[in-house]
């Protein structure tokens, strides 16, 4: 049973309601932007009715999965960890788009508002909030790779949050689970933030 409510869970997260929203206004989301099938292009490429219409579903297919198991045996223990993983993957990895899906941050905050009745997807949007403002700051924000930055590093210190407010060892699971997949999806912007502060440094030094 858990086996079959963890593919269920999967297939809810590879519906990639942003990109066939975007298609239906005839824009192909791969083309716009940094080419994620997510709700920020749609809302780049096709204003923001859809780009909130694209929001609420992504965060709907990882939250209405978790609650659907919220209350039952299935949501105790070590159990959850597949359940809240597979729709996190099923967004990054879909099959609808051939196994590359997008960056999977909209179902994160719809699995761990389900998980933890929105205390840990608050708690990672003031990080992310605070992040950006401090970045703004520093008038380092508005690239892909700082902002794909500030993404991989809020997930970290969400790791501190969930450990400070002790969350269960399989809460913790879950939560190497997705940062694990968003590290991955974001190892492109990483990768390239990586050079340019080490060319910089190595300007610096010069
Ligand atoms: O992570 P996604 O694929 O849900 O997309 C989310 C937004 O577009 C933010 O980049």
């Amino acid at each position: 049973m858990l086996l079959l409510l963890s593919a269920g869970a999967f297939l809810s997260g590879s519906l990639m309601f942003s990109y066939w929203l975007g298609l239906l206004a005839r824009k192909n989301l791969k083309d716009v932007g940094d080419g994620n099938p997510g709700a920020l292009n749609l809302w780049k490429a096709s204003g923001y009715r859809l780009g909130i219409a694209g929001i609420a579903l992504d965060f709907l297919k990882g939250y209405l999965p978790l609650m659907f198991v919220s209350g039952s045996d299935y949501a105790q223990g070590y159990s959850i960890i597949p359940l809240a993983l597979a729709p996190i993957a099923g967004h990054a990895f879909s099959p609808f788009l051939r196994g590359k899906g997008g960056k999977a941050i909209a179902v994160t905050f719809g699995v761990w508002s389900a998980l933890t009745g929105f205390e840990v997807s608050l708690a990672y949007a003031m990080i992310l909030a605070l992040m950006t403002a401090v970045a703004r700051l520093a008038r380092r924000s508005g690239s892909a790779e700082s902002d794909g930055l500030q993404v991989v590093s809020g997930m970290l210190l969400l790791f501190v949050y969930l450990y400070i407010r002790m969350f269960s060892s399989a809460m913790l699971w879950v939560w190497f689970g997705n940062f694990t997949v968003i590290v991955y999806k974001h190892r492109l912007e990483m990768r390239t933030w990586v050079k340019r502060a080490f060319m910089r440094g190595g300007e610096g030094s010069k």
